[in-house]
């Protein structure tokens, strides 16, 4: 398959588009508490515009647990490809939680089995070796997606009709796929953050390699990585990176001799944490699911609740005490955000915020204090939520025509709601139950919230000014209330459309209205609370960017995204081997 002329061109496509292959093994897919990290650290990929082929084992002891079940059920004799038929169950069931995760933080992702995918084997039953995939469908799944999700470690066979590929075999499949999809990189994701001389787990002195040759690779990594695919990556000459989560350290396998890495700083990074609603909320729960990377002090809320001593503040010099290296501002409104974050930028802390209206209004001084003082401000979520609008425009910096788009996921959910007959206070309502809603729901309404959008979406785009305030703007409330089911027996759909391009004198304009599109029209399917942006360059071709607009763990999701990338600059920033200071509770 990978031989016809359609594949080949489709090939050359994705190569335009990066393709990766990330493997999460059993070590980091241990319960199903782990997924939002690893939907973390497939996101940190597709935000930067990469293709991800996920590759996931069954979680930790389930593929042991199987084997003895087959052993008790089957007895000692028991045929291997029924053997293999069960150990199959548990990486069918991870590729399935693995998709569910990435759905519910809006990624697009298609899930393939392997006899979905044509994924052929050759072998005995329980230690088969990968021989034939349509890589064809999997480049057409990755077209349409942004993440195709496959088990690894099972195939199928022409002779026992289901095969396994021996233990540690999703690292098999990984560098197949890598190969036959002409991916520029496999990235395995274990537990620890590279390949070292000896196991860091009990030798205290373990040094780690930032690169090793494939052979090499073979007799330091016994026990890390399946012997059987580093040699089938060392014939396809697959570069492999042996990481772990978090985006961090990774030590390259390919056919350059070893080296050792310097000593890196490895400490926790202190993070002040300004708010705790629906965004907070869950950037708190991601931030504390991973206390070897960060130490939150107490978050600033309006009303300290019943909790831990010391884990909420109503005052936020508390919240700043503890001279943090990262800010996470997550408390909306104009003001006391601005003021948090010019403080921390003017002590040259990082920081990362969702908040459209104070970056907005804020914006020239802002970032003037973040060069000023050497720190950085990330805001990836205050446009889009989870869709990836801010990276898409950076990667097109001075190409950039017009950007249209669906940018508020309140009023498209309650265009939804509307076009099914509900009553705009009752759809309103439950918009806010879900998190969607700013805190004074109005500003979603009127249109402001759009127009903060467009304002950073024209600094982003073209590099000018256009403050919010000269952004002409419709009201979801001027829609009579039949509007949008008329809309709908038309043939059409309402949608709240934000728009910026340049003028013919070069000055920026942009305008917030709302639209009867017809059906086919890109914006017209975008349900709820997703969101769509049309990005024209100036050659005249379309980039489109979609994701989940609003809501707890879309948003978050791309705050974590920030907040990671703001970890590594505080880390390469630091001298290694600085011992944290301690907040005060
Ligand atoms: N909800 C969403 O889907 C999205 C929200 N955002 C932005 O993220 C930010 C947070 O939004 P949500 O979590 O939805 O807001 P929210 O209203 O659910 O939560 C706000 C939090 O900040 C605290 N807070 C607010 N004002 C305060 C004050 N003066 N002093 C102390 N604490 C205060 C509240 O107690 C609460 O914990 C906003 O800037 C919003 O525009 C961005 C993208 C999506
Ligand atoms: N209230 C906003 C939240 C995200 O920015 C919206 O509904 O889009």
């Amino acid at each position: 398959m990978l031989h016809s002329l359609d594949c080949q061109a489709q090939l050359q496509a994705k190569r335009a588009a990066a393709l990766c292959v990330l493997k999460f093994g059993s070590s980091v897919v241990r319960d199903e508490r782990d997924f939002p990290r690893v939907v973390q650290e497939i996101y940190a990929h597709v935000r930067q515009g990469e293709k991800v082929v996920a590759v996931v084992s069954a979680l930790a002891g389930e593929t042991d647990a199987l084997l003895a079940e087959a052993l008790r059920v089957g007895g000692e004799g028991a045929p291997a490809p029924l053997v293999a038929r069960l150990a199959r169950v548990g990486e069918l069931r991870s590729a399935a939680l693995l998709s569910l995760a990435l759905a519910k933080v809006g990624v697009r992702v298609a899930t393939l089995d392997p006899h979905e995918m044509k994924l052929v084997a050759e072998g005995p039953a329980l230690d088969s070796n990968l021989v034939d995939v349509d890589a064809a469908h999997v480049l057409d799944e990755l077209a349409r997606h942004e993440v195709v999700v496959v088990p690894g470690f099972i195939a199928d066979h022409a002779e026992h009709g289901v095969v396994t590929l021996g233990r540690g075999g999703t690292d098999l499949s990984a560098v197949f796929f890598a190969d036959r999809l002409a991916a520029h990189r496999v990235r395995l994701i274990k537990d620890v953050d590279g390949v070292y001389d000896a196991d860091p787990a009990s030798a205290a002195g373990a040094h780690r390699f930032e690169q090793l040759s494939y052979a090499e690779a073979e007799v330091a990594s016994d026990g890390l990585i399946q012997d059987k695919a580093i040699r089938v990556a060392a014939e396809k000459k697959v570069l492999i990176e042996v990481a772990a989560l978090g985006g961090g350290e990774a030590t390259t396998i390919s056919d350059v001799a070893a080296k050792h890495s310097k000593p890196v700083r490895a400490d926790v990074v202190r993070v002040a944490l300004l708010g705790c609603g629906a965004v907070g909320g869950g950037v708190l729960q991601l931030l504390q699911d991973q206390p070897e990377l960060f130490e939150v002090g107490p978050v600033l809320v309006k009303q300290p609740r019943d909790a831990k001593p010391g884990e909420f503040t109503h005052h936020l010099d508390e919240a700043l005490a503890g001279e943090p290296e990262l800010l996470v501002e997550l408390i909306g409104g104009n003001d006391l955000a601005a003021d948090a974050m010019h403080q921390a930028l003017s002590r040259g802390a990082e920081v990362v915020t969702g908040n459209k209206a104070a970056l907005a209004r804020h914006w020239d001084s802002l970032h003037a204090c973040a060069a000023r003082h050497g720190g950085g401000l990330r805001f990836s979520a205050a446009v889009g939520g989870g869709a990836p609008i801010v990276e898409t425009l950076r990667r097109l910096e001075g190409e950039v025509a017009s950007v249209e788009g669906v940018m508020n996921g309140t009023c498209n959910f309650l265009l939804s709601r509307l076009g099914e007959g509900w009553e705009f206070d009752r759809a309103l309502a439950v918009a806010q139950e879900l998190g969607f809603a700013e805190a004074d729901p109005s500003g979603d309404v009127d249109g402001n919230d759009a127009a903060d959008k467009l304002s950073i979406l024209v600094r982003e785009a073209f590099g000018v000014a256009l403050p919010p305030q000269q952004i002409a703007k419709q009201s979801l409330r001027d829609l009579a209330p039949s509007a949008a089911a008329e809309a709908k027996q038309r043939g059409e759909v309402l949608k709240q459309v934000g728009r910026c391009w340049l003028g013919e004198d070069g000055s920026p304009l942009a305008e917030v209205r709302v639209v009867a599109l017809p059906a086919s029209h890109a914006l017209a399917n975008v349900h709820n609370e997703e969101n769509r942006f049309l990005v024209e360059d100036r050659a005249g071709n379309l980039h489109q960017v979609h994701g989940k607009g609003a809501g707890r763990w879309p948003t978050a999701t791309a705050v974590l995204a920030d907040v990671l990338d703001a970890r590594a600059a505080i880390l390469r920033k630091a001298k290694p081997a600085r011992s944290p200071l301690k907040l005060s509770a």
